[in-house]
């Protein structure tokens, strides 16, 4: 377990290029499945989840070029589906969340798609029903070990069908539309998630040679197609590290330019930083963050009750950014409720920063109540582990801004979606060492 030395309490200053999209990279890399051309896709994070996820392609048998950095170009023409009943398959398989949407696209090309248990974040239950739901539409066949806990879909030919999906979920969303592009005839998705990863895999698979509409809405239309090919693709920045920053600069009162964001696809995120107090300037494609020397205050709603904050399927807020929306406001002037409304375990981080001297009551499991300090008193350095991706960087943030040195223990969890996070946060003048 590796760990970050942070000492806390220095202006950071400069300008800093989000990475590549994490969980647009998951999606994307999936659908090279789809294909034995090959595929070329520029702007992929160097963090852990997608490594292990090109290596998982790899071992199925996907031939992986390095083009340069962040390109690469896949080619699936030698599936090799013996893998997927190895235990290596298993060791894999497990390692991520993003590695369950391989399982629509070997359903649609090949004819089966096994998955054990994903990985990822433990905030919660995360089912997996709305994709098998969905695949079974198709007219897969579904089983499932519970000893093993082990998933699987077979089917000779996959048919389209009308879903109205039960819950808008963003990977079983994709999972859905990679399988529904190679069936036979129309596939209607209604309650389709809609966020701009998915936009980005829509597009990218029209230009493969699918025929999906409405994309960008919750009402995916696709006519299936025979086959598709190759193309080129382009990831977005990640829009979770842009709002990890925002929070970071107010935070520490630092000024900060973040490069190239791709403002037309960051929905509610600078708006709800707004509603903090923070000033989220657009310069061009850039978000310039002044150095909040006199602080931030939280607003009120209109009619003057305490300011909520919760999380929604897009266009709502996202669930990822809630972490860091609430350490910012441990700082800001006034009070504010985080509803995290999605995930019922994600929220138990705050005891951390209670000990660090926050003001946070947790009402409940979603609920979070923080009363900001408004720097009157600095956050206390501490040790302390990253409990998930979130949680991590918003520890983060809070040593950053913090009076001493801190600790931050089981930095994998970080790792696996920030790109050599200590790296570009000491080019801006942070104070930061890996020491494990
Ligand atoms: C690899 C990847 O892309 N991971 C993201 C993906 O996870 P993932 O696709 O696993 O998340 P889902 O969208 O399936 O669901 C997230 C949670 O929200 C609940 N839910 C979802 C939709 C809904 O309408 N109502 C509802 O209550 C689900 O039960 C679950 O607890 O989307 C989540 C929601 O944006 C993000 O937090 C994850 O970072
Ligand atoms: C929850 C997240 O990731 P994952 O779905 O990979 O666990 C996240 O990126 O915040």
């Amino acid at each position: 377990m590796g760990t970050f030395k942070i000492e806390g309490g220095h202006a950071l200053k400069g300008s800093i290029q989000p990475q590549g999209a994490k969980n647009e990279a998951l999606q994307i890399l999936c659908a090279v499945l789809l294909t034995p051309e090959a595929v070329t896709i520029h702007n992929i994070p160097n963090i852990i989840d997608v490594n292990k996820l090109m290596l998982l392609l790899e071992h199925l048998g996907v031939k992986v070029n390095k083009i340069g950095k962040g390109s690469y170009t896949f080619q699936a023409d030698e599936v090799n589906l013996k893998y997927l009943e190895s235990d290596q398959f298993k060791v894999d398989g497990r390692g991520l969340r993003g590695s369950i949407m391989i399982v629509g696209p070997l359903l649609a090309r090949f004819g089966k798609g096994f998955i054990p248990k994903p990985g990822g974040d433990k905030i919660g239950r995360r089912r997996l029903d709305t994709h098998f739901e969905g695949l079974i539409k198709l007219g897969a066949k579904f089983r499932y070990s519970k000893e093993e806990q082990f998933y699987g879909v077979e089917a000779e030919k996959l048919k389209g069908a009308y879903m109205l999906l039960e819950e808008a979920s963003v990977t079983g969303t994709a999972n859905i539309l990679m399988a529904a592009v190679l069936a036979e005839g129309k596939t209607t998705i209604y309650n389709a998630a809609c966020e701009p990863y998915l936009q980005q895999l829509c597009k990218m698979l029209n230009r493969m040679g699918a025929k999906i509409s409405g994309v960008g809405s919750n009402l995916l239309v696709i006519e299936g197609v025979d086959s598709l090919g190759g193309t080129e693709h382009t990831m977005l920045p990640d829009m979770i590290e842009i709002g990890s920053w925002i929070g970071l600069a107010a935070m520490t009162k630092s000024e900060l330019t973040i490069t190239n964001v791709s403002w037309n696809d960051l929905g509610l995120i600078p708006e709800t930083f707004r509603k903090l107090g923070i000033t989220v300037e657009k310069r061009g494609e850039d978000i310039f963050i002044p150095a909040h020397k006199d602080g931030y205050e939280i607003q009120n709603f209109i009619d003057g009750s305490i300011l909520n904050i919760s999380d929604a399927p897009w266009p709502g807020f996202t669930p990822d950014l809630l972490s860091i929306i609430l350490v910012v406001a441990t700082q800001a002037r006034g009070s504010v409720l985080i509803h995290q409304k999605m995930f019922e375990s994600r929220l138990f981080f705050v005891d951390k920063l209670i000990d660090m001297g926050a003001k946070i009551i947790l009402c409940d499991p979603h609920r979070a109540t923080v009363i900001g300090h408004d720097f009157k008193s600095t956050l206390k350095s501490t040790t302390m582990t990253s409990p998930d991706i979130r949680a991590g960087v918003s520890l983060l943030i809070a040593a950053l801004s913090a009076k001493g040195t801190s600790h931050i223990q089981n930095i994998e969890q970080i790792d696996r979606g920030y790109e050599h996070i200590d790296d570009r946060l000491r080019a801006i003048g942070a104070k930061i060492e890996r020491i494990d």
